[in-house]
């Protein structure tokens, strides 16, 4: 089976939410936005390395965000670039001294990502040498013209990008040794290098905390999906406490 490495960004200053911290640090019942997502991997038997990827100036909040996740698997947090892309590449490059065969890179801002959606990438890469999960868009579309709306634009075929992005590590690695950084996501370095990406359907749940109402909409949604968590096993009613001091039913 081919192992599995894992990138996850989290060098976002988050100027569009404009808050105290940076957002992937802000607790959310308990657990940050980047505890989530690494508790959220490291519970995948598929996971063989988690590499997180920081701002140089947040070493001390990613310290406390991965306190007790005692797991081999998850790597010392190298720092990140001025841009994702930037970012996405020192991770890759943190990652190559572990020769994974796939990488996933995931946004240490959207927490909730389901753990179907990740098998799902996973699954495709079987067959393509890359993957994203994605949502058609299903709204109409209007260019705005002097602040109304001014011609339809055909949603046909559209697509929301949101991440895991998965690719042939290789071939990712390369990608993003020749690309000049500044590409909005990495299906944009991947395609740029010729390599195929596929769409995978993504979730509504794996929304990305970008302005306050996105947090606003987290710190309501956490307790629905943890207790959705907790209730996977009812049969079983123990209560683990979690590194950290969160708590789980077992
Ligand atoms: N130089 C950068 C910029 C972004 N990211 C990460 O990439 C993801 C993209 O989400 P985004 O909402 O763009 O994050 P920010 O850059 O933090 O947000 P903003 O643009 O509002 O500052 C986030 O997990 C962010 O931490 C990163 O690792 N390095
Ligand atoms: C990859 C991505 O999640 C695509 O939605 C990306 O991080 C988007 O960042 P943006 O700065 O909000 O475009």
């Amino acid at each position: 089976m081919s192992s599995v490495g894992i990138v996850i960004v989290a060098a976002g200053r988050g100027r569009r939410l404009g808050a105290e911290m940076p957002k992937q640090y802000i607790e959310l019942a308990g657990a940050c936005s980047l505890r989530r997502v690494a508790e959220t991997f490291l519970g995948l038997e598929r996971t063989s390395f988690i590499v997180p990827v920081i701002h140089p100036g947040d070493a001390e909040f990613c310290a406390a965000a991965l306190a007790g996740l005692d797991d081999a698997r998850l790597l010392p947090a190298v720092d990140g670039g001025e841009t994702r892309a930037q970012s996405v590449r020192r991770g890759l490059e943190a990652l190559e001294a572990h020769n994974p065969d796939l990488v996933l890179i995931h946004d240490a801002a959207r927490p909730f990502v389901p753990v179907s959606v990740i098998e799902d990438v996973i699954a495709a890469l079987g067959f393509s040498d890359g993957a994203l999960a994605a949502l058609p868009v299903v709204d109409a579309l209007w260019k705005e013209e002097g602040g109304g709306a001014g011609e339809p634009v055909a949603r046909t075929g559209l697509w929301r990008a949101q991440t895991p992005q998965g690719f042939d590590f290789a071939k990712i690695l390369a990608a993003h040794r020749a690309h000049d950084g500044t590409g909005a996501d990495d299906v944009a370095v991947a395609r740029e290098a010729g390599i195929a990406v596929r769409l995978v359907p993504g979730s509504e749940q794996n929304y990305k905390i970008t302005t306050a109402d996105d947090l606003d909409r987290a710190l309501a949604d956490v307790h629905g999906f943890d207790a959705h968590r907790a209730d996977a096993s009812p049969e079983d009613d123990t209560v683990i406490i979690l590194p950290g001091g969160r708590s789980q039913r077992g």
